[in-house]
Protein backbone atom coordinates (compact mmCIF):
# COMPACT_ATOMS: atom_id res chain seq x y z
CA UNK A 1 0.00 0.00 0.00
CA UNK A 2 1.17 3.69 0.03
CA UNK A 3 2.41 3.60 3.52
CA UNK A 4 6.12 2.74 3.06
CA UNK A 5 7.43 0.77 5.90
CA UNK A 6 4.36 0.58 8.48
CA UNK A 7 1.58 -1.45 8.10
CA UNK A 8 -1.43 0.30 8.74
CA UNK A 9 -5.03 -1.06 9.26
CA UNK A 10 -8.03 0.46 7.61
CA UNK A 11 -9.15 1.72 10.67
CA UNK A 12 -6.11 3.48 11.34
CA UNK A 13 -5.57 5.05 8.42
CA UNK A 14 -9.37 6.30 7.79
CA UNK A 15 -7.99 9.68 8.13
CA UNK A 16 -4.90 9.28 6.26
CA UNK A 17 -6.84 8.16 3.19
CA UNK A 18 -8.85 10.49 2.74
CA UNK A 19 -6.06 13.04 2.10
CA UNK A 20 -4.26 10.86 -0.48
CA UNK A 21 -7.62 10.92 -2.10
CA UNK A 22 -7.67 14.37 -1.83
CA UNK A 23 -4.29 16.22 -2.24
CA UNK A 24 -6.27 19.66 -1.39
CA UNK A 25 -8.93 20.70 0.70
CA UNK A 26 -11.93 19.60 -0.66
CA UNK A 27 -13.65 23.13 -1.34
CA UNK A 28 -14.27 26.03 0.78
CA UNK A 29 -16.42 25.96 4.05
CA UNK A 30 -20.13 27.44 3.98
CA UNK A 31 -22.56 28.19 6.44
CA UNK A 32 -25.21 26.18 6.37
CA UNK A 33 -27.22 28.48 3.78
CA UNK A 34 -23.74 28.47 1.49
CA UNK A 35 -22.69 31.58 2.29
CA UNK A 36 -18.69 30.87 2.62
CA UNK A 37 -17.38 31.12 6.16
CA UNK A 38 -14.83 34.19 6.37
CA UNK A 39 -11.76 33.23 8.52
CA UNK A 40 -12.61 36.02 11.25
CA UNK A 41 -16.35 34.36 11.80
CA UNK A 42 -14.54 31.40 12.83
CA UNK A 43 -13.69 32.64 16.16
CA UNK A 44 -16.08 34.04 18.46
CA UNK A 45 -14.36 35.36 21.47
CA UNK A 46 -14.35 39.18 21.92
CA UNK A 47 -16.61 39.51 19.46
CA UNK A 48 -20.88 39.68 18.53
CA UNK A 49 -21.98 36.40 19.51
CA UNK A 50 -25.36 36.63 17.89
CA UNK A 51 -24.80 38.27 14.57
CA UNK A 52 -22.33 35.60 13.91
CA UNK A 53 -24.35 33.17 11.78
CA UNK A 54 -22.10 30.27 11.25
CA UNK A 55 -21.69 29.70 15.41
CA UNK A 56 -25.33 30.06 15.96
CA UNK A 57 -25.63 27.32 12.66
CA UNK A 58 -23.04 25.18 14.56
CA UNK A 59 -24.67 25.25 17.80
CA UNK A 60 -27.86 24.97 17.05
CA UNK A 61 -27.15 21.61 14.62
CA UNK A 62 -24.68 20.19 17.04
CA UNK A 63 -27.50 19.82 18.98
CA UNK A 64 -29.92 18.30 17.03
CA UNK A 65 -27.45 15.50 15.72
CA UNK A 66 -28.92 12.31 17.38
CA UNK A 67 -32.11 10.62 16.56
CA UNK A 68 -33.06 7.72 19.19
CA UNK A 69 -30.92 4.81 18.66
CA UNK A 70 -32.49 1.50 17.82
CA UNK A 71 -35.27 0.03 21.12
CA UNK A 72 -32.79 -3.35 20.50
CA UNK A 73 -30.06 -3.63 18.38
CA UNK A 74 -28.47 -0.41 18.75
CA UNK A 75 -24.92 -1.09 18.89
CA UNK A 76 -24.07 -1.47 15.63
CA UNK A 77 -21.83 -1.70 12.25
CA UNK A 78 -22.47 -2.86 8.54
CA UNK A 79 -21.02 -2.68 4.69
CA UNK A 80 -22.19 -2.60 1.34
CA UNK A 81 -21.92 -5.69 -0.84
CA UNK A 82 -23.58 -8.38 -3.41
CA UNK A 83 -25.80 -11.47 -3.35
CA UNK A 84 -24.86 -13.96 -6.29
CA UNK A 85 -26.97 -17.04 -7.29
CA UNK A 86 -25.19 -20.02 -7.82
CA UNK A 87 -28.12 -22.69 -7.48
CA UNK A 88 -31.01 -23.00 -9.18
CA UNK A 89 -33.94 -22.85 -7.15
CA UNK A 90 -36.27 -21.68 -9.72
CA UNK A 91 -37.98 -25.00 -8.84
CA UNK A 92 -39.02 -23.90 -5.54
CA UNK A 93 -39.45 -19.81 -5.99
CA UNK A 94 -39.77 -17.32 -8.86
CA UNK A 95 -39.10 -14.51 -6.61
CA UNK A 96 -36.37 -13.09 -9.14
CA UNK A 97 -33.32 -12.37 -7.03
CA UNK A 98 -33.05 -15.95 -6.22
CA UNK A 99 -33.24 -16.91 -10.28
CA UNK A 100 -30.66 -16.88 -12.78
CA UNK A 101 -27.24 -18.49 -11.71
CA UNK A 102 -24.74 -15.73 -11.64
CA UNK A 103 -27.27 -13.23 -11.17
CA UNK A 104 -26.07 -10.65 -8.80
CA UNK A 105 -28.24 -8.34 -6.30
CA UNK A 106 -26.88 -5.42 -4.55
CA UNK A 107 -27.36 -5.14 -0.91
CA UNK A 108 -26.96 -3.35 2.31
CA UNK A 109 -26.12 -5.54 5.82
CA UNK A 110 -26.10 -4.20 9.08
CA UNK A 111 -25.12 -6.52 12.07
CA UNK A 112 -25.79 -5.46 15.81
CA UNK A 113 -26.04 -6.78 19.79
CA UNK A 114 -29.01 -7.58 20.15
CA UNK A 115 -29.50 -5.79 23.98
CA UNK A 116 -26.47 -3.22 23.72
CA UNK A 117 -27.25 0.07 23.77
CA UNK A 118 -25.31 2.25 21.04
CA UNK A 119 -22.04 3.27 23.24
CA UNK A 120 -22.26 -0.70 23.91
CA UNK A 121 -19.68 -3.83 24.24
CA UNK A 122 -19.60 -6.55 21.18
CA UNK A 123 -17.87 -8.86 23.41
CA UNK A 124 -21.29 -9.20 25.60
CA UNK A 125 -22.79 -12.23 25.93
CA UNK A 126 -25.73 -11.38 23.29
CA UNK A 127 -27.51 -12.31 20.61
CA UNK A 128 -26.11 -10.83 17.29
CA UNK A 129 -28.15 -9.80 14.26
CA UNK A 130 -27.46 -9.76 10.70
CA UNK A 131 -30.01 -7.64 8.88
CA UNK A 132 -30.11 -7.94 4.78
CA UNK A 133 -31.32 -5.89 2.45
CA UNK A 134 -31.35 -6.87 -1.15
CA UNK A 135 -31.90 -4.17 -3.80
CA UNK A 136 -33.69 -6.73 -6.21
CA UNK A 137 -35.46 -5.54 -9.62
CA UNK A 138 -38.79 -6.02 -7.45
CA UNK A 139 -38.31 -4.42 -4.66
CA UNK A 140 -36.45 -4.77 -1.27
CA UNK A 141 -36.11 -7.94 0.03
CA UNK A 142 -35.55 -7.42 3.87
CA UNK A 143 -34.07 -10.94 5.84
CA UNK A 144 -33.23 -10.39 9.49
CA UNK A 145 -31.25 -13.08 11.04
CA UNK A 146 -29.69 -13.60 14.29
CA UNK A 147 -26.42 -16.10 14.86
CA UNK A 148 -28.66 -18.68 16.50
CA UNK A 149 -31.13 -20.39 15.29
CA UNK A 150 -34.14 -20.22 17.59
CA UNK A 151 -36.14 -17.57 19.11
CA UNK A 152 -37.36 -17.02 22.68
CA UNK A 153 -41.02 -17.21 22.12
CA UNK A 154 -44.06 -17.30 19.63
CA UNK A 155 -46.13 -14.89 21.09
CA UNK A 156 -45.89 -11.66 19.72
CA UNK A 157 -47.11 -10.02 23.22
CA UNK A 158 -43.82 -10.99 24.98
CA UNK A 159 -41.79 -8.78 22.83
CA UNK A 160 -41.90 -5.64 24.98
CA UNK A 161 -41.46 -7.60 28.14
CA UNK A 162 -38.43 -9.80 26.73
CA UNK A 163 -37.30 -6.57 25.82
CA UNK A 164 -37.21 -4.95 29.65
CA UNK A 165 -36.32 -8.34 31.34
CA UNK A 166 -33.11 -7.91 29.75
CA UNK A 167 -31.88 -4.72 29.22
CA UNK A 168 -31.72 -2.33 32.34
CA UNK A 169 -33.71 -2.35 35.55
CA UNK A 170 -35.55 1.05 36.08
CA UNK A 171 -34.18 1.42 39.46
CA UNK A 172 -30.41 0.35 39.03
CA UNK A 173 -30.33 1.29 35.24
CA UNK A 174 -28.32 -1.77 34.98
CA UNK A 175 -28.60 -5.27 32.94
CA UNK A 176 -30.27 -7.51 35.88
CA UNK A 177 -30.30 -10.98 35.74
CA UNK A 178 -32.60 -11.46 38.24
CA UNK A 179 -34.93 -9.93 35.59
CA UNK A 180 -33.89 -12.04 32.79
CA UNK A 181 -33.87 -15.33 34.16
CA UNK A 182 -37.48 -14.43 36.30
CA UNK A 183 -38.83 -14.32 32.44
CA UNK A 184 -36.98 -17.13 31.40
CA UNK A 185 -38.32 -19.26 34.05
CA UNK A 186 -41.51 -18.15 33.74
CA UNK A 187 -41.79 -18.57 29.96
CA UNK A 188 -39.57 -21.86 29.17
CA UNK A 189 -40.36 -21.14 25.99
CA UNK A 190 -37.32 -18.78 26.26
CA UNK A 191 -35.16 -22.23 27.19
CA UNK A 192 -33.96 -23.24 23.74
CA UNK A 193 -32.47 -19.71 23.18
CA UNK A 194 -30.75 -19.58 26.62
CA UNK A 195 -29.03 -22.55 26.16
CA UNK A 196 -28.14 -21.12 22.55
CA UNK A 197 -26.63 -17.82 24.25
CA UNK A 198 -25.00 -19.51 26.99
CA UNK A 199 -22.99 -21.82 25.00
CA UNK A 200 -19.96 -20.87 22.49
CA UNK A 201 -22.77 -19.86 19.71
CA UNK A 202 -22.96 -16.65 22.81
CA UNK A 203 -19.52 -14.99 21.79
CA UNK A 204 -18.83 -15.51 18.62
CA UNK A 205 -15.52 -14.02 17.48
CA UNK A 206 -16.42 -11.13 15.43
CA UNK A 207 -19.73 -10.91 12.80
CA UNK A 208 -17.15 -12.40 9.94
CA UNK A 209 -17.54 -15.75 11.58
CA UNK A 210 -20.96 -16.33 12.51
CA UNK A 211 -23.46 -18.03 10.90
CA UNK A 212 -26.71 -16.65 10.91
CA UNK A 213 -30.77 -17.54 11.04
CA UNK A 214 -33.62 -15.98 9.73
CA UNK A 215 -35.54 -18.39 11.70
CA UNK A 216 -38.95 -18.42 10.65
CA UNK A 217 -40.07 -20.86 8.25
CA UNK A 218 -40.50 -18.98 4.67
CA UNK A 219 -43.39 -19.70 2.68
CA UNK A 220 -41.95 -19.81 -1.24
CA UNK A 221 -44.50 -20.13 -4.16
CA UNK A 222 -43.23 -21.67 -7.29
CA UNK A 223 -44.01 -20.72 -10.88
CA UNK A 224 -45.96 -23.98 -11.05
CA UNK A 225 -48.44 -23.06 -8.16
CA UNK A 226 -46.32 -25.40 -6.05
CA UNK A 227 -45.89 -24.10 -2.13
CA UNK A 228 -42.38 -25.28 0.00
CA UNK A 229 -41.74 -23.73 3.50
CA UNK A 230 -38.14 -23.07 4.12
CA UNK A 231 -35.92 -22.30 6.89
CA UNK A 232 -32.83 -20.14 5.17
CA UNK A 233 -29.65 -20.61 7.13
CA UNK A 234 -26.33 -18.26 6.29
CA UNK A 235 -23.46 -20.04 6.91
CA UNK A 236 -20.05 -18.00 6.95
CA UNK A 237 -17.25 -19.26 4.67
CA UNK A 238 -14.88 -18.55 7.52
CA UNK A 239 -16.06 -21.41 9.35
CA UNK A 240 -18.08 -20.34 12.48
CA UNK A 241 -15.69 -19.45 15.48
CA UNK A 242 -16.14 -18.26 19.06
CA UNK A 243 -14.89 -16.67 21.92
CA UNK A 244 -14.39 -17.60 25.36
CA UNK A 245 -15.83 -15.66 28.23
CA UNK A 246 -12.41 -14.64 29.17
CA UNK A 247 -11.21 -13.97 26.22
CA UNK A 248 -14.12 -11.74 25.74
CA UNK A 249 -13.17 -10.27 28.69
CA UNK A 250 -9.62 -9.56 27.63
CA UNK A 251 -10.80 -8.05 24.52
CA UNK A 252 -13.28 -6.16 26.18
CA UNK A 253 -11.04 -4.26 28.28
CA UNK A 254 -9.16 -2.61 25.82
CA UNK A 255 -11.85 -2.67 22.88
CA UNK A 256 -15.46 -2.71 23.43
CA UNK A 257 -15.63 -1.88 19.03
CA UNK A 258 -13.86 -5.27 18.42
CA UNK A 259 -16.48 -7.23 15.93
CA UNK A 260 -16.75 -3.27 14.16
CA UNK A 261 -13.10 -3.58 13.75
CA UNK A 262 -12.12 -6.31 12.79
CA UNK A 263 -15.24 -6.18 9.84
CA UNK A 264 -13.87 -2.99 8.80
CA UNK A 265 -10.58 -3.83 8.61
CA UNK A 266 -11.17 -7.17 6.89
CA UNK A 267 -12.89 -5.45 3.99
CA UNK A 268 -10.44 -2.74 3.84
CA UNK A 269 -8.04 -4.92 3.58
CA UNK A 270 -9.75 -7.01 0.84
CA UNK A 271 -10.77 -9.76 3.22
CA UNK A 272 -14.03 -9.89 2.09
CA UNK A 273 -16.44 -11.95 4.28
CA UNK A 274 -19.23 -14.06 2.83
CA UNK A 275 -21.58 -16.56 3.86
CA UNK A 276 -23.26 -19.07 1.67
CA UNK A 277 -27.28 -18.88 1.86
CA UNK A 278 -29.07 -22.14 1.81
CA UNK A 279 -32.75 -23.22 3.07
CA UNK A 280 -33.78 -26.11 4.57
CA UNK A 281 -36.98 -27.39 2.89
CA UNK A 282 -40.02 -29.08 3.76
CA UNK A 283 -42.82 -29.42 0.84
CA UNK A 284 -46.65 -28.90 1.79
CA UNK A 285 -46.79 -32.58 1.39
CA UNK A 286 -44.05 -32.94 4.05
CA UNK A 287 -45.47 -30.85 6.67
CA UNK A 288 -48.55 -33.16 6.42
CA UNK A 289 -46.54 -35.57 7.88
CA UNK A 290 -44.17 -34.27 10.79
CA UNK A 291 -45.27 -34.68 14.48
CA UNK A 292 -44.23 -31.42 15.20
CA UNK A 293 -45.10 -27.69 14.46
CA UNK A 294 -42.17 -26.34 11.66
CA UNK A 295 -43.92 -22.95 12.12
CA UNK A 296 -42.36 -22.71 15.73
CA UNK A 297 -39.80 -20.17 16.10
CA UNK A 298 -38.74 -21.65 19.34
CA UNK A 299 -37.20 -25.20 17.82
CA UNK A 300 -35.42 -26.62 15.64
CA UNK A 301 -36.91 -28.51 12.68
CA UNK A 302 -35.89 -32.54 13.24
CA UNK A 303 -33.44 -34.56 12.18
CA UNK A 304 -34.54 -36.21 9.05
CA UNK A 305 -37.72 -34.63 7.99
CA UNK A 306 -36.31 -31.66 5.62
CA UNK A 307 -33.51 -31.44 3.01
CA UNK A 308 -31.22 -29.05 2.21
CA UNK A 309 -30.47 -26.60 -1.03
CA UNK A 310 -27.98 -24.36 -1.78
CA UNK A 311 -28.89 -21.10 -3.27
CA UNK A 312 -25.89 -18.15 -3.33
CA UNK A 313 -23.73 -16.41 -1.45
CA UNK A 314 -23.40 -12.97 0.04
CA UNK A 315 -20.84 -11.06 -0.45
CA UNK A 316 -19.37 -7.70 1.45
CA UNK A 317 -16.96 -5.90 -0.34
CA UNK A 318 -17.77 -2.53 0.44
CA UNK A 319 -17.00 -0.42 4.22
CA UNK A 320 -19.58 2.13 4.24
CA UNK A 321 -18.00 5.63 3.59
CA UNK A 322 -20.44 7.28 5.95
CA UNK A 323 -21.94 5.58 9.09
CA UNK A 324 -24.96 7.80 10.18
CA UNK A 325 -25.91 7.93 6.38
CA UNK A 326 -26.00 4.02 5.55
CA UNK A 327 -26.49 1.95 9.10
CA UNK A 328 -27.94 4.18 11.69
CA UNK A 329 -30.72 5.59 9.50
CA UNK A 330 -30.89 1.68 7.59
CA UNK A 331 -34.28 0.13 7.79
CA UNK A 332 -34.86 -3.04 7.49
CA UNK A 333 -38.69 -4.47 7.63
CA UNK A 334 -38.88 -8.59 7.51
CA UNK A 335 -42.56 -7.37 5.99
CA UNK A 336 -40.47 -6.05 2.74
CA UNK A 337 -41.07 -9.33 0.64
CA UNK A 338 -40.99 -10.07 -2.70
CA UNK A 339 -43.19 -11.96 -5.36
CA UNK A 340 -42.25 -15.56 -5.46
CA UNK A 341 -41.95 -15.02 -0.99
CA UNK A 342 -45.28 -14.58 0.03
CA UNK A 343 -43.29 -15.31 3.66
CA UNK A 344 -43.76 -16.73 7.25
CA UNK A 345 -47.08 -17.58 7.95
CA UNK A 346 -46.76 -17.43 11.85
CA UNK A 347 -48.18 -15.42 14.26
CA UNK A 348 -44.78 -13.76 15.50
CA UNK A 349 -44.14 -12.45 11.99
CA UNK A 350 -47.36 -10.78 11.94
CA UNK A 351 -46.64 -8.94 14.92
CA UNK A 352 -43.00 -8.28 13.54
CA UNK A 353 -45.10 -6.72 10.11
CA UNK A 354 -46.22 -3.90 12.17
CA UNK A 355 -43.87 -3.59 14.76
CA UNK A 356 -40.40 -2.90 12.68
CA UNK A 357 -42.71 -0.14 10.29
CA UNK A 358 -44.02 1.44 13.53
CA UNK A 359 -40.34 2.22 15.24
CA UNK A 360 -38.75 3.59 11.96
CA UNK A 361 -41.94 5.18 11.60
CA UNK A 362 -41.34 6.66 15.02
CA UNK A 363 -36.86 6.49 15.05
CA UNK A 364 -36.53 7.88 11.42
CA UNK A 365 -40.00 9.26 10.20
CA UNK A 366 -42.72 8.12 8.12
CA UNK A 367 -41.06 9.27 5.13
CA UNK A 368 -38.24 6.09 5.65
CA UNK A 369 -38.11 4.59 2.26
CA UNK A 370 -37.32 7.79 0.78
CA UNK A 371 -33.78 8.29 2.41
CA UNK A 372 -31.28 6.71 0.02
CA UNK A 373 -29.78 3.63 1.89
CA UNK A 374 -33.50 2.50 2.11
CA UNK A 375 -34.76 3.39 -1.25
CA UNK A 376 -35.78 0.90 -4.23
CA UNK A 377 -34.16 0.38 -7.22
CA UNK A 378 -37.82 1.33 -8.47
CA UNK A 379 -40.77 3.06 -6.52
CA UNK A 380 -43.66 4.28 -8.20
CA UNK A 381 -46.65 5.14 -4.90
CA UNK A 382 -49.23 6.96 -4.48
CA UNK A 383 -47.42 8.48 -1.35
CA UNK A 384 -47.51 11.94 -1.14
CA UNK A 385 -46.12 14.89 1.19
CA UNK A 386 -44.89 14.50 5.21
CA UNK A 387 -42.29 15.02 6.79
CA UNK A 388 -38.83 15.31 4.61
CA UNK A 389 -37.60 13.76 2.93
CA UNK A 390 -40.31 13.73 0.52
CA UNK A 391 -37.53 13.61 -2.34
CA UNK A 392 -39.33 14.52 -5.80
CA UNK A 393 -42.58 13.51 -4.44
CA UNK A 394 -43.89 12.19 -7.55
CA UNK A 395 -44.11 15.36 -8.39
CA UNK A 396 -46.75 16.04 -10.79
CA UNK A 397 -48.17 12.75 -11.56
CA UNK A 398 -51.67 11.84 -9.89
CA UNK A 399 -52.19 11.59 -6.47
CA UNK A 400 -54.85 9.20 -6.28
CA UNK A 401 -55.88 5.85 -7.31
CA UNK A 402 -57.62 4.80 -9.59
CA UNK A 403 -57.58 7.52 -11.72
CA UNK A 404 -58.07 8.01 -15.70
CA UNK A 405 -54.79 9.77 -16.48
CA UNK A 406 -52.09 7.58 -16.24
CA UNK A 407 -50.58 7.14 -12.65
CA UNK A 408 -48.98 4.01 -11.65
CA UNK A 409 -50.47 0.60 -12.16
CA UNK A 410 -51.13 -2.39 -10.59
CA UNK A 411 -50.48 -5.46 -12.50
CA UNK A 412 -51.40 -9.09 -12.10
CA UNK A 413 -49.19 -12.02 -10.51
CA UNK A 414 -50.54 -15.04 -12.53
CA UNK A 415 -48.07 -17.18 -10.44
CA UNK A 416 -49.57 -16.07 -6.68
CA UNK A 417 -50.56 -18.91 -4.81
CA UNK A 418 -54.01 -18.48 -4.26
CA UNK A 419 -54.78 -19.47 -0.79
CA UNK A 420 -52.91 -18.70 2.21
CA UNK A 421 -52.15 -21.63 4.51
CA UNK A 422 -53.46 -20.80 8.17
CA UNK A 423 -51.14 -22.01 11.02
CA UNK A 424 -52.94 -22.43 14.95
CA UNK A 425 -50.36 -22.37 17.49
CA UNK A 426 -50.38 -23.62 21.18
CA UNK A 427 -48.26 -22.55 24.12
CA UNK A 428 -47.35 -25.91 24.59
CA UNK A 429 -42.94 -25.56 25.98
CA UNK A 430 -41.59 -29.12 24.49
CA UNK A 431 -38.18 -29.38 27.12
CA UNK A 432 -36.74 -32.28 25.30
CA UNK A 433 -35.01 -29.93 23.04
CA UNK A 434 -32.88 -28.31 26.02
CA UNK A 435 -31.86 -31.57 26.41
CA UNK A 436 -31.26 -32.58 23.12
CA UNK A 437 -29.27 -29.66 22.77
CA UNK A 438 -27.45 -30.31 26.21
CA UNK A 439 -26.50 -33.81 25.50
CA UNK A 440 -26.30 -33.82 21.57
CA UNK A 441 -25.28 -29.78 20.50
CA UNK A 442 -22.81 -29.61 22.82
CA UNK A 443 -20.82 -31.59 21.12
CA UNK A 444 -17.93 -32.68 24.03
CA UNK A 445 -17.03 -32.16 27.53
CA UNK A 446 -15.24 -29.08 27.57
CA UNK A 447 -17.92 -27.34 25.62
CA UNK A 448 -20.19 -28.87 28.11
CA UNK A 449 -18.43 -27.44 31.19
CA UNK A 450 -17.91 -23.53 29.64
CA UNK A 451 -21.67 -23.88 29.10
CA UNK A 452 -22.31 -24.46 32.50
CA UNK A 453 -19.38 -21.94 33.73
CA UNK A 454 -21.71 -19.61 31.48
CA UNK A 455 -24.72 -20.37 32.76
CA UNK A 456 -23.16 -20.38 36.77
CA UNK A 457 -21.26 -16.98 36.27
CA UNK A 458 -24.91 -15.41 35.05
CA UNK A 459 -26.34 -16.95 38.31
CA UNK A 460 -24.39 -15.47 40.56
CA UNK A 461 -25.80 -11.80 40.98
CA UNK A 462 -29.43 -13.11 40.86
CA UNK A 463 -31.90 -13.39 43.48
CA UNK A 464 -31.83 -16.59 45.35
CA UNK A 465 -35.67 -17.13 44.94
CA UNK A 466 -35.29 -16.88 41.13
CA UNK A 467 -31.96 -19.19 41.20
CA UNK A 468 -34.24 -21.91 42.58
CA UNK A 469 -36.72 -21.68 40.20
CA UNK A 470 -33.73 -21.75 37.78
CA UNK A 471 -32.70 -25.03 39.51
CA UNK A 472 -35.80 -26.79 39.20
CA UNK A 473 -36.16 -25.94 35.88
CA UNK A 474 -33.03 -27.46 35.02
CA UNK A 475 -33.82 -30.25 36.95
CA UNK A 476 -36.43 -30.94 34.63
CA UNK A 477 -34.24 -31.06 31.51
CA UNK A 478 -31.58 -32.91 33.02
CA UNK A 479 -29.90 -34.54 35.59
CA UNK A 480 -26.40 -34.40 34.83
CA UNK A 481 -26.78 -30.40 34.26
CA UNK A 482 -28.88 -29.49 36.70
CA UNK A 483 -26.21 -31.41 39.47
CA UNK A 484 -23.24 -29.67 37.77
CA UNK A 485 -25.28 -26.13 37.82
CA UNK A 486 -26.06 -26.53 41.63
CA UNK A 487 -22.62 -27.75 42.26
CA UNK A 488 -20.85 -24.74 40.30
CA UNK A 489 -23.33 -22.45 41.46
CA UNK A 490 -22.65 -23.19 45.17
CA UNK A 491 -18.89 -23.14 44.79
CA UNK A 492 -19.21 -19.59 43.22
CA UNK A 493 -21.63 -18.37 46.10
CA UNK A 494 -18.69 -19.66 48.73
CA UNK A 495 -15.83 -18.60 47.08
CA UNK A 496 -17.75 -14.95 46.74
CA UNK A 497 -18.33 -14.96 50.14
CA UNK A 498 -15.09 -16.09 51.03
CA UNK A 499 -13.63 -13.50 48.81
CA UNK A 500 -15.39 -10.67 50.77
CA UNK A 501 -13.66 -11.72 53.82
CA UNK A 502 -9.96 -12.01 52.74
CA UNK A 503 -9.91 -9.23 50.84
CA UNK A 504 -8.45 -5.96 52.72
CA UNK A 505 -10.29 -2.34 52.33
CA UNK A 506 -8.70 -0.93 49.08
CA UNK A 507 -5.68 1.28 49.95
CA UNK A 508 -6.54 5.46 49.14
CA UNK A 509 -3.60 6.39 46.80
CA UNK A 510 -3.12 9.97 47.22
CA UNK A 511 -3.84 12.58 45.04
CA UNK A 512 -1.22 14.62 43.17
CA UNK A 513 -3.35 17.57 42.41
CA UNK A 514 -2.63 20.63 43.83
CA UNK A 515 -4.86 22.17 47.17
CA UNK A 516 -4.43 24.31 49.66
CA UNK A 517 -2.43 21.79 51.99
CA UNK A 518 0.05 20.54 49.67
CA UNK A 519 1.18 23.64 47.79
CA UNK A 520 4.85 23.38 48.34
CA UNK A 521 6.26 26.45 50.73
CA UNK A 522 8.27 28.37 48.02
CA UNK A 523 10.10 30.47 50.61
CA UNK A 524 10.76 28.38 53.21
CA UNK A 525 14.23 29.24 53.74
C1 LIG B 1 -37.21 -14.62 14.51
C2 LIG B 1 -37.22 -13.60 15.29
C3 LIG B 1 -36.46 -12.31 15.07
C4 LIG B 1 -35.39 -12.04 14.27
C5 LIG B 1 -34.64 -12.99 13.37
C6 LIG B 1 -35.09 -10.63 14.43
C7 LIG B 1 -34.07 -9.96 13.80
C8 LIG B 1 -33.76 -8.63 13.96
C9 LIG B 1 -32.63 -7.97 13.40
C10 LIG B 1 -31.59 -8.61 12.50
C11 LIG B 1 -32.67 -6.66 13.78
C12 LIG B 1 -31.64 -5.59 13.46
C13 LIG B 1 -32.12 -4.64 12.39
C14 LIG B 1 -31.09 -3.60 12.11
O1 LIG B 1 -29.89 -3.94 12.09
O2 LIG B 1 -31.45 -2.42 11.89
C15 LIG B 1 -33.84 -6.50 14.58
C16 LIG B 1 -34.26 -5.30 15.11
C17 LIG B 1 -35.45 -5.15 15.72
N1 LIG B 1 -36.33 -6.16 16.05
FE1 LIG B 1 -36.19 -8.10 15.62
N2 LIG B 1 -35.99 -10.07 15.27
C18 LIG B 1 -36.84 -11.08 15.68
C19 LIG B 1 -37.91 -10.94 16.50
C20 LIG B 1 -38.43 -9.76 16.84
C21 LIG B 1 -39.72 -9.60 17.43
C22 LIG B 1 -40.65 -10.72 17.83
C23 LIG B 1 -39.91 -8.28 17.55
C24 LIG B 1 -41.15 -7.61 18.01
C25 LIG B 1 -42.37 -8.09 17.72
C26 LIG B 1 -38.74 -7.59 17.08
C27 LIG B 1 -38.55 -6.24 17.08
C28 LIG B 1 -37.42 -5.59 16.62
C29 LIG B 1 -37.25 -4.15 16.65
C30 LIG B 1 -38.24 -3.15 17.20
C31 LIG B 1 -36.01 -3.88 16.09
C32 LIG B 1 -35.37 -2.50 15.90
C33 LIG B 1 -35.65 -2.07 14.49
C34 LIG B 1 -35.25 -0.64 14.19
O3 LIG B 1 -35.17 0.19 15.10
O4 LIG B 1 -35.04 -0.32 13.00
N3 LIG B 1 -37.86 -8.52 16.64
N4 LIG B 1 -34.51 -7.71 14.66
Amino acid sequence: NEYTNVTYQPVQRQLLDFKNHHPRPIGLWTKNAGEPVDIRDTITINSDLFSNQLLIDTMSTKNAERIPERVVTAKGTGAFGYFEVTHDVSKYTYADVFNGVGKKTPVIVRFASAFQNKGGSELARDLKTMAIKFYTEEGNLDILALSIPVFAFKDPMMTRDMNHAFTRNPQTNMYDFTSFYDLVTLRPSFGQALFWLMSDYGIPNGYRKMDAFPIHTYELASKHGEKYYVRFNFRTELGFSNLTTAEAAAIQSLDLDYFTRDLYNAIGSGQYPSWKLEMDVMSLHDLKKVDYNPFDVTTLWKNGTFYTVPIGRLVLNRNVKNHFRDIEQAAFDPGNLVPGIPGPVDFLFRGRRMVYRDTQNYRLGRNHNKILVNMPLYEKTYVRDGRPPTNLNMKNAPNYYPNSFHGPVPYVDEKRPLKKLEVLENNVVDLAPMSYFYNHILEDEAQRQRFVANIVMTLVPVTPPVVQRVMKLFHLVDDDLSERVRTGYEAAIAAQEAAAVATPPPAVSSRRVPSAQSLPKRDSK
